[in-house]
């Protein structure tokens, strides 16, 4: 009998999972797969160790599963899949951690109403995050589960960072910078010694640029400053959130325009970013083919924050050793990164076009003052790694 470990990315629009065996303490993947557009055109594909495809389903159209319709039919699939496979534990990425949790946590029945207090900091994630938790601990009482944290990888930054400039009170009452995608920056910390000893040992920031986008400062490989704050909402702009924006804009659209707070919300998290600006798609594919001006100016707009955010990454760290490029757009998108790259040659910067095409793990010519390299995301082990830890 094998054992294994489950990992489950339970996000606002898709549900992935990763099975890891655990082989002399080497964790080894052996499954993943994801249901994309859970309330859409919802897709299932699973894939083996090697990336080859194993199994797929599709919905129609009229009938999406939904987040709960997605849990029973991933429990039913790798049930039946497991065998005599022996799982020692599940792990989650939890969106947000609040300022209690800096590190991950073994899940425990009082856990859970701590973990769901902190909806409100993340409404279009976190009810989706605890969603599978609760439907494991139903089921299975004394599997053992853990909770991984996107804002913990970011506790290291100076509390300067921390803050905005409000009255005390408000930070007290925990209204303040969290930052996310930690996990996604985790991974890079991890495995940038293995890419360039310079980046893992000074300056560099991080680009996860995906459906969800942001920019870590990493500085000796600890968080000092990122794009994200209190909310997934702040720094870039994203496929479908605006990204940081003027608070008095907020207060004319509610004042002026009569937009209610779940008009905003809807607003901010849904209907801007690439996907408002364009018109068409909140799916960077789609505009990268695109021949629309409006599309090609939402692409412009995209890569002139990340510019301008690079910027101000490198004043946090005083310097600039490298960029690290990840996420589907980060890792795929290479007239994306030679955008950025080219707004980033005043910071020493230089591509080479060639390696940049082929996706090469160091896009940046031999004479580039900061190097750029391209490191495929991998939440999914850095939680499989955290929940073995803590087993
Ligand atoms: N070959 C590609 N070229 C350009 N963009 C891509 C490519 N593959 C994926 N992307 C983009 O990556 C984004 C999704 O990133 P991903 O990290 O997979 O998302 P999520 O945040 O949901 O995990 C989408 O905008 C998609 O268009
Ligand atoms: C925190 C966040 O933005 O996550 P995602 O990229 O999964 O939407
Ligand atoms: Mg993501």
């Amino acid at each position: 009998m094998s054992d294994a470990i489950l990992v489950i990315n339970a996000g606002s629009s898709s549900l992935k999972f990763s099975l890891f065996g655990l082989e002399q303490d080497l964790l080894d993947l052996t499954l993943s797969g994801q249901i994309e557009e859970l309330s859409g055109h919802a897709r299932f594909i699973a894939r083996d160790g090697s990336g080859a495809g194993v199994d797929e389903h599709r919905w129609s159209d009229s009938k999406p599963p939904g987040h709960v319709g997605a849990m029973h039919f991933l429990r039913d699939w790798l049930g039946a899949q497991l065998g005599s496979t022996r799982l020692l534990g599940v792990g989650h990425r939890i969106v947000h951690g609040g300022s209690r949790f800096a590190r991950p946590m073994r899940v425990t029945p009082a856990l859970i109403p701590q973990l769901e207090a902190l909806t409100p900091l993340a409404p279009l994630h976190q009810p989706y995050n605890l969603l599978p938790i609760k439907a494991v601990h139903e089921a299975l009482p004394d599997l053992p589960q853990v909770a991984c944290f996107d804002t913990a990888f970011h506790r290291s930054q100076p509390k300067i960072a921390q803050m905005y400039a409000l009255p005390r009170k408000y930070m007290e009452a925990g209204v303040r910078r969290y930052g996310f995608h930690g996990l996604s920056f985790e991974h890079i910390a991890d495995v940038l010694p293995s890419y360039d000893e310079r980046a893992a040992h000074g300056k560099t920031v991080a680009l996860h640029l995906g459906n969800g986008a942001s920019m870590c400062a990493l500085d000796n490989g600890r968080s000092v400053a990122a794009t994200t704050g209190f909310s997934a909402v702040e720094g870039l702009p994203m496929g479908t959130r605006s990204g940081s924006i003027d608070p008095g804009v907020l207060l004319y659209l509610q004042q002026q325009m009569q937009l209610t707070p779940s008009d905003l919300e809807h607003l901010l998290y849904k209907e801007s970013g690439l996907l408002g600006v364009s018109g068409i798609s909140s799916d960077m594919r789609v505009l990268l083919s695109s021949g629309n001006p409006d599309a090609q100016e939402a692409i412009e707009l995209f890569c002139y924050r990340i510019g301008r955010e690079l910027g101000s990454l490198a004043a946090a760290l005083g310097g600039l050793d490298a960029v690290v490029f990840t996420g589907g757009i980060g890792e795929h998108a290479a007239a994306i990164r030679a955008r950025v790259c080219e707004s980033a040659a005043w910071l020493g910067v230089q591509l080479d076009d060639a390696a940049n095409r082929q996706h090469a793990p160091r896009i940046s010519s031999a004479d580039s003052r900061a190097s750029a390299w391209v490191i495929p995301a991998n939440e999914e082990i850095a939680i499989a790694r955290h929940t073995k830890e803590l087993l």
